[in-house]
Order: structure tokens, then C-alpha cells, then sequence
């Protein structure tokens, strides 16, 4: 039987992973990717790469948790391996602080990440206005690093890339079998979904390399974390807001958050200013479709909406979309063998 042919729009890390995903556990298939951008020009390379796991309102508990844990555990496999530095992976270990006691002492995610523990009143002295503490050890990608690194793989794996902006993706019919929308933020124009929407964040990258314990206020506002390159410091989080220059203000007022957490940040160097729009919706869209015109039909698997945590569910999210292709492409064999009966 000859092979199917999957097109994957998207080359953030959404399209990427779900890309080597397919294109490593199914045989019988071409893999190409489409995308009108590439790295280091998308969301995932702004973003800080941490493994620390967002609440999607819309997925049960349960299966956050296994999306995590599966990311988890794969990056932790290619840490463990002389992969890591290509890959841009390393672990740090770290502080989450309260100014009030969570809801949450012990998060879905805390027998995922390495050695979760509440802090001790020592380390709390380090934050006066802080109360409450969770410590732990967890992983984070040096995200342009990991995004280099897969598109490495999948070139390697034969798959083919290619730099196009697509306006509808009947444009891919006449080419492709089944196509996998991970266009993230694209995808409020390309599927008219009014569910997607921008959560501007805008951090900086700064050089200071003694800085390696992560510390992130519980608000989930202000964040340091030492990376292999970097230190990024956070953030901003701005509901509808498109805009993606810098503003200097935001600057500055991340600057002094972060100072007023670790200090020593006063002598940070060579400070660069991102902004990404997170792709945000109630859950992560994750599901089969049929598209249908003037009779033709298109399988889509969507794999789009990560919001706030793409890398903390990536491998997970990669792995059900390309089970959910399996299943289109079992569907297309077993229709074109009906036809030849
Ligand atoms: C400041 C900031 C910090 C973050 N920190 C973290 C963190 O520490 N941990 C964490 O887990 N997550 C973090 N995130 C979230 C994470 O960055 C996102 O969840 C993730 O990057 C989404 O990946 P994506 O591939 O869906 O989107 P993108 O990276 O935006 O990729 C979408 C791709 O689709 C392409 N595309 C879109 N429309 C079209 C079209 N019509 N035709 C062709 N191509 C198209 C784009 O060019 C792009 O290549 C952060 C985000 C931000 C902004
Ligand atoms: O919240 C964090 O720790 C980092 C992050 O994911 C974001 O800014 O979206």
C-alpha cells in the first residue's frame, strides 16, 4: 500500500514534536512540514521552556497529569543522555513562593516533578513578604536549542519542511492525505475559532550566569529561571492583547519584580526584550475532524491551544495526535481497499 502523506502546518513547537511524534511511530507515512514561520521567529521561542504544568480548565485532572508525565519523562530521558546539550535540556531545581497559603499545597503535578517538598522556614528567610513555599527540581528547554534539535531530527528522519503561509487548508488536498493543524494562535483565522485567544506575556532574556535556583511567585506573574544560555525573567500576562512590540514600562517593571525577589539581578547584562501571545483556550484542541466540500473529504487532526504550558504537555499532546492520525489513516485503508472489492 502506498504511503499516506501527512502535512503538519505549524513549526512552533506544537507542530514540530507532533511532526516527529508521527513521523517516528508510523511507518506506513511522508511527513511534511508547513509553516509561515520558523525558529527563532515563533511563540515557542519566547517562551521559558519550564516545566511547571497550567491548569487547563476544560481537560480532567487525570489526563493533565499524564500529558505531563509523559513530557516529562521523555525529556528527562534525552537529559539523561548525550543528547542534552544539543537539545538545549537541563534540570534546575527551585522555589515556588505564596504571600498566602494555596488552595493547592500539593499540585496534580507534584509526584511528577523530582523531590517536591514544602520549604523550610530557612529558605523562607530569603523572602520576607513570602508565607508559604514549594521546592523541587524539574526540567527546562533552552526553547530555540530544543526547537533546533527537532527540526534536526525530522530532516533526519527524511521528513520534509517547507516555509508557506496557508489561508485554508483545502489549499493541502490536492498533495496530502490527512493534514494536522498545530498553527497555534493562527488557528483564531485558518478554523475561525473564536475559542482561541492571545495572552500576551513579554519577558526578558538577560545574562547572569550565577543565578541557577529558579524562584516563581505563586501568582504566576513574576518568574526567574537560569537556563543554559539566559536567565528569562517574567512576565506579563495580558488577556486579548495582540500587540507584540515591547513595552518599555512592562520592562522595567519586571526588572524591579524580579530584583525584589533575587537582588543580585541588579548586575544582570546584556538584557533582551521578548513577547509571545500564548495561544489560550479552555482546553487544548485536541480532536478529530472531517472537513467536507463539494463532496471531497479532508481528515484534520487538530493539535492547537496550549496556552501557558506547550512545553510542559507537548510529548503528551504529540502522542494523541498522532494516535488520532493512525485512526484517519486506517479509515482511508480501509476505504480505499472497500473500493477496490
Ligand atoms: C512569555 C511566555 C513564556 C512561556 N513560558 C512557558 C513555560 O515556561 N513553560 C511552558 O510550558 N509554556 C510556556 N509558554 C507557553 C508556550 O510558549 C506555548 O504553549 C507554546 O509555545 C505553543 O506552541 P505552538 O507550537 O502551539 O505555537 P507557536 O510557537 O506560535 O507555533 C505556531 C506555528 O504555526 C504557524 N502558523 C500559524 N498560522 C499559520 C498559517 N496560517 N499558515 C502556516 N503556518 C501558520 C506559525 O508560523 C508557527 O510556526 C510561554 C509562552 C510565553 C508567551
Ligand atoms: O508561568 C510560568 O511559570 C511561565 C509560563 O509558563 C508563562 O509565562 O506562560
Amino acid at each position: 500500500m502506498a504511503k499516506q502523506k501527512i502535512a503538519v502546518v505549524g513549526a512552533g513547537l506544537i507542530g514540530l514534536s507532533t511532526a516527529v511524534y508521527i513521523s517516528e511511530s508510523i511507518s506506513k507515512c511522508s511527513v511534511t512540514v508547513i509553516s509561515d514561520k520558523f525558529t527563532p521567529n515563533t511563540t515557542s521561542d519566547v517562551a521559558a521552556g519550564m516545566l511547571i504544568p497550567h491548569t487547563y480548565q476544560g481537560i480532567p485532572i487525570h489526563q493533565q497529569k499524564q500529558l505531563f508525565r509523559e513530557t516529562f519523562d521523555y525529556l528527562f530521558e534525552i537529559n539523561n543522555s548525550s543528547e542534552a546539550s544539543d537539545a538545549g535540556i537541563n534540570l534546575v531545581s527551585g522555589w515556588q513562593i505564596f504571600k498566602t497559603i494555596p488552595d493547592e499545597v500539593l499540585p496534580f503535578w507534584s509526584d511528577v516533578v523530582l523531590g517536591f517538598r514544602s520549604m523550610t522556614e530557612e529558605e523562607l528567610k530569603k523572602f520576607p513578604q513570602h508565607r508559604f513555599g514549594q521546592a523541587f527540581t524539574t526540567l527546562k528547554c533552552d526553547c530555540p536549542s530544543y526547537l533546533l534539535w527537532l527540526e534536526k531530527r525530522l530532516k533526519g528522519n527524511g521528513s520534509q519542511v517547507y516555509a508557506r503561509r496557508i489561508e485554508d487548508l483545502w489549499e493541502l488536498h490536492s498533495k496530502y492525505d490527512v493534514v494536522v493543524n498545530c498553527s497555534g494562535i493562527g488557528s483564531r483565522e485558518l478554523m475561525g475559532d473564536l475559542e482561541i485567544y492571545p495572552v500576551r506575556g513579554q519577558v526578558l532574556k538577560v545574562d547572569a550566569p550565577w543565578v541557577n535556583h529558579f524562584i516563581r511567585d505563586g501568582d504566576g506573574l513574576t518568574y526567574i529561571y537560569p537556563g543554559i544560555h539566559n536567565v528569562t525573567l517574567g512576565g506579563t500576562r495580558q488577556k486579548d492583547n495582540w500587540n507584540l512590540s515591547p513595552d518599555p514600562r512592562s520592562s522595567k517593571d519586571i526588572f524591579d519584580r524580579c530584583c525584589a525577589l533575587e537582588p543580585s539581578l541588579q548586575r544582570a547584562q546584556d538584557i533582551k526584550v521578548r513577547v509571545g501571545l500564548r495561544p489560550s483556550r479552555l482546553a487544548v484542541r485536541l480532536q478529530k475532524e472531517i472537513l467536507v466540500h463539494d463532496g471531497k473529504k479532508l481528515p484534520v487532526v487538530h493539535n492547537y491551544g496550549h496556552g501557558s504550558g506547550g512545553f510542559s504537555v507537548h510529548r503528551g499532546t504529540a502522542k494523541e495526535a498522532a494516535r488520532l492520525v493512525g485512526e484517519c489513516i486506517a479509515a482511508l485503508e480501509g476505504s480505499s481497499l472497500k473500493a477496490k472489492l
